[in-house]
């Protein structure tokens, strides 16, 4: 046998022969019986794997059922922009975590090597056209199917499966946690995603800066509420050991303007978790709830603020607007101002006034049924003004296992504002300020809205002058208030004495 003796004609060998073996398959396609074709088939896809040394792994961006995004898949292509892109040719740009860096990554159909303990790899990021979709699935839009695949010599087999791909995944992830730009999701219909994407929700980066440090709040309970977030998020092993889903949920109760909301950013900061607000009176039924709760990812809180305004205690559903109604407003009389109440309708009538079909049992399994395990590492939130209005079973510890109240500000409360917004620890004002926030009850959204400099005279005097004049007239305005009950309940036992009782007039 004559070798070749230079690359070219190495290549013009091969060429030729893979051209022969081509035109010989083509010619048994044409005239063969089906049977034989296929049989020919088989017998050459042997013989070619049986001398082809190298293996080749898949790894999917969506699994069989196609509802969620692989983990597996994310951490690969985390890993390998972080790794290999720098040998990649065609490369894919993104944004990186605060809008401050470039992501790049390898561009579809591009191939790229990585090494690892002297086994030589290669990557390629490939897609395929889907496949058509059953019934059930036609909810999703079209897509192409999008895979890594990963091949290496067969004699590497036992490292890459059993080493590489687990040191691909962990390191894919740690990648991602450090570059992760945290984002804060929503299902309101004012965002309704376009039909090229498969989520439920939309997204923005999430940039609120609450911290529990700008909180206005008591050192225990701030210390305490920071302990248990802490403890929950470092508790994986304890509760696989105690055979309990990784979640936990928090219901924060208070009157409007004692800071909700602010701790909700401020514990999603605390923790780096992304944020899922839940707008409840948006979610179709109770299918469309546990979809949303499936593609909620790991390291997140969902959220469901004013919770009391989307489900009544019988599982019906009842309007924002309804928020306010006249019984409501008797029964919380004494406990809120009339602003709060103006402020609180206002945003009411302003809510969505869709009509869905969710109920309370819909609600119960979404926060702790079977499928509120998946993803593992979760919070569930729950804000309200009115917690004596939610059913018990809603709220029950297990389901909302940390109850905390938020109220008026207290003067530690307020010396936490006063150093945020004004840069001070202590003021003769001081000593004023805590005589009258002993006496009147005040929001700390009130507080820091009066502490706030509105033009550039405003110093610190002039902002505490401010809150004492704001405390004096809510201090009168609380007399009068109380003035006026007092009157109005003179005058009903007066009557009462006057007017005989209905025995009286009957013997009369
Ligand atoms: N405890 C607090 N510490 C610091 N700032 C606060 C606090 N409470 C309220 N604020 C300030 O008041 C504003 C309103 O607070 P927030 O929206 O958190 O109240 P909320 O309890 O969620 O009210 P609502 O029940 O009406 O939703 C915030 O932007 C924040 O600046
Ligand atoms: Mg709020």
């Amino acid at each position: 046998m004559v070798l070749p003796a230079t690359m070219a004609e190495l290549w013009t060998t091969v060429g030729s022969t893979v051209a022969s073996f081509m035109f010989i398959m083509a010619i048994i396609r044409q005239y063969c019986p089906y049977e034989i074709q296929r049989l020919l088939e088989k017998l050459t896809h042997q013989i070619t794997s049986f001398f082809y040394p190298y293996i080749g792994i898949s790894i999917h961006e969506f699994s069989g059922d196609r509802l969620k995004r692989s983990d597996f898949y994310a951490n690969v292509e985390a890993y390998l922009s972080s790794n290999t892109a720098k040998s990649a040719k065609r490369l894919k740009a993104e944004v990186g975590k605060d809008c401050s860096n470039i992501v790049l990554s390898m561009d579809e159909f591009e191939r790229v090597t990585d090494e690892y303990r002297g086994a030589k790899v290669w990557w390629v990021l490939t897609k395929t056209a889907a496949p058509p979709r059953p019934l059930s699935m036609s909810y999703y839009p079209e897509q192409e199917r999008r895979f890594y695949k990963l091949s290496f010599h067969k004699r590497y087999r036992e490292t890459v499966t059993e080493s590489y791909l687990g040191h691909v995944m962990k390191e894919g992830k740690e990648i991602r946690v450090k570059n992760r730009q945290r984002k804060l999701y929503t299902n309101s219909p004012g965002y309704k995603w376009p039909s090229y994407k498969q989520t439920m929700w939309s997204h923005i980066v999430f940039e609120h800066p609450a911290t529990f440090e700008t909180m206005a709040l008591e050192g225990k309970k701030k210390r305490e509420i920071i302990e248990d977030l802490m403890t929950f998020s470092k508790s994986k092993e304890f509760y696989e050991r105690i055979g309990k889903a990784w979640k936990r949920g928090y219901l924060l109760y208070g009157p409007p303007g004692t800071g909700k909301s602010t701790m909700i950013a401020a514990m999603a900061n605390l923790l780096s978790y992304d944020v899922y607000d839940l707008e409840l009176t948006a979610v179709k039924d109770n299918t469309e709830l546990r979809k949303l709760l499936i593609e909620t990812t790991s390291k997140s809180m969902i959220v469901i603020e004013d919770i009391d305004c989307s489900l009544d205690l019988t599982g019906q559903r009842k309007k924002k607007g309804e928020k306010f109604s006249k019984e409501d407003k008797k029964m919380n009389d004494d406990e809120f101002s009339n602003k709060e109440r103006k402020e609180a309708k206002e945003e009411g009538s302003n809510g969505n006034h869709g009509s869905s079909k969710v109920t309370l049992s819909g609600l119960l399994n979404f926060i702790d049924g079977l499928w509120s395990a998946c993803g593992g590492e979760r919070l569930i939130v729950f804000t309200t003004n009115y917690v004596e209005k939610l059913d018990p079973a809603l709220i029950r510890r297990g389901r909302m296992d940390k109850h905390i109240e938020l109220s008026y500000c207290t003067f530690e409360g307020f010396k936490v504002l006063g150093k945020n917004y004004l840069g001070i620890e202590s003021h003769q004002m001081f000593d004023k300020i805590e005589n009258l926030m002993g006496e009147v009850k005040i929001t700390p959204a009130d507080v820091a809205e009066n502490l706030m400099p509105k033009s550039p005279m405003d110093d610190p005097e002039r902002c505490l002058s401010n809150l004492i004049r704001a405390l004096e007239e809510a201090k009168e305005e609380t007399a009068a208030v109380e003035g006026a009950a007092e009157e109005a309940k003179r005058s009903a036992e007066e009557e009462n004495e006057i007017e005989p009782t209905k025995e009286e007039a009957v013997s009369l």
